[in-house]
């Protein structure tokens, strides 16, 4: 028996964070969508009792350092289960980028072991789960478009932001989450919008959504990193109608409407970034343009 589920990129249309807690976490808000990048996650059920990762990817742990790898253990922990599975990860979202991709593995290996072993769970349980794997892991056992508060564990679910194109380039290093959220400064920061932000997907409204854009972690990563500011400017330059920094970065994000335009700020960006993606938020498969 083997299932297959798909593992989708997330990225941050708006990230805020209110203040530190005392266990060390921040408060956030923020508003999150998936994107048409996405691992395949296939699951082989074994007779043993042991779980194996197989995976390409030199920058991807095929051990219990694997986010997949800890979903799978903390299922057969929780409900005690004795049968065994092989995780095959075929990876495309890039590592340390800040889209995600090890935490909607882990997500993807909750959904399908679900059905693989016929659990029964709910997707808020499952969601319950992976938040004792990583903050952003209940947001990808949704799968949508949400706005997430607390560490990042408590979900409302949004409608599809309007459809649009994603271009995103990733710059060669990766950044790590902790260091980032360490180093920020409350007090220097412009909080972007969450509420308007909101209220512009609710109602559809893409020029407002692109006027909320917002995330916090900017004030840190683009001040650390000159490379990633020299990205969010070719894009800005590029005619985008809307750039972020997803989640702590390095990955940065252009929005357009136009299929030409976004073809326009890839071709751009191939000739200052080896990582670059066109894609479309997912949900969207026609009247694009
Ligand atoms: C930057 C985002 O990706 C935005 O979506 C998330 O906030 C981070 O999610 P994540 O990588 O799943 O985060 P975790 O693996 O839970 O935490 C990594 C580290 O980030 C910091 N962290 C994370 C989430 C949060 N709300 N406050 C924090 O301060 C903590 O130092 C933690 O040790
Ligand atoms: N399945 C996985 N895929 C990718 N990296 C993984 C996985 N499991 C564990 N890791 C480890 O996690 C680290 C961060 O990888 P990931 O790609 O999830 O970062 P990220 O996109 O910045 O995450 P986030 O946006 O949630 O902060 C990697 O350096 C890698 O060692």
């Amino acid at each position: 028996m083997f299932v297959l589920e798909k593992a989708p990129a997330k990225i941050n249309l708006s990230l805020d964070v209110l203040y530190k807690r005392p266990d060390n976490y921040h408060e956030i808000e923020m508003v999150m969508t998936t994107i048409d990048l996405a691992d395949r996650i296939e699951l082989i059920g074994l007779d043993e009792d042991r779980i194996i990762i197989e995976s390409e990817n030199r920058f991807v742990p095929n051990d219990e350092r694997n986010l997949a790898y800890r979903a799978a253990r903390l299922l057969k922990t929780t409900l005690g289960i004795k049968q065994g599975v092989k995780i095959k990860i075929e990876k495309y979202i890039p590592v340390a980028a800040g889209l995600a991709g090890g935490s909607s593995d882990a997500a993807a290996t909750l959904r399908g072991l679900n059905r693989l072993w016929s659990l029964g769970l709910t997707t808020s349980q499952l969601a319950e789960l992976g938040s004792k794997i990583g903050s952003d892991v209940s947001f990808c056992v949704y799968n949508s478009t949400a706005v997430a508060r607390g560490r990042g564990e408590r979900i409302t679910e949004l409608k599809a932001p309007p459809a649009c194109w994603v271009v995103l380039a990733k710059p060669v290093m990766g950044v790590s989450t902790q260091t980032v959220y360490q180093k920020l400064k409350l007090e220097n920061v412009s909080h972007p919008d969450t509420t308007g932000m909101i209220e512009a997907i609710k109602q559809s409204d893409y020029e407002a959504m692109c006027e909320r854009i917002g995330n916090v972690l900017e004030s840190v990563t683009l001040k650390e990193y000159p490379e990633v500011l020299q990205i969010k400017k070719l894009m800005e330059q590029s005619g985008a109608d809307a750039v972020l920094m997803s989640g702590s970065g390095p990955t940065v994000f252009s929005i357009v409407r136009q299929e030409s335009r976004a073809y326009r700020i890839y071709n751009s960006l191939r000739g200052f970034c080896n990582e670059v993606y066109m894609v479309r938020m997912l949900g969207y498969h026609q009247n694009l343009d």
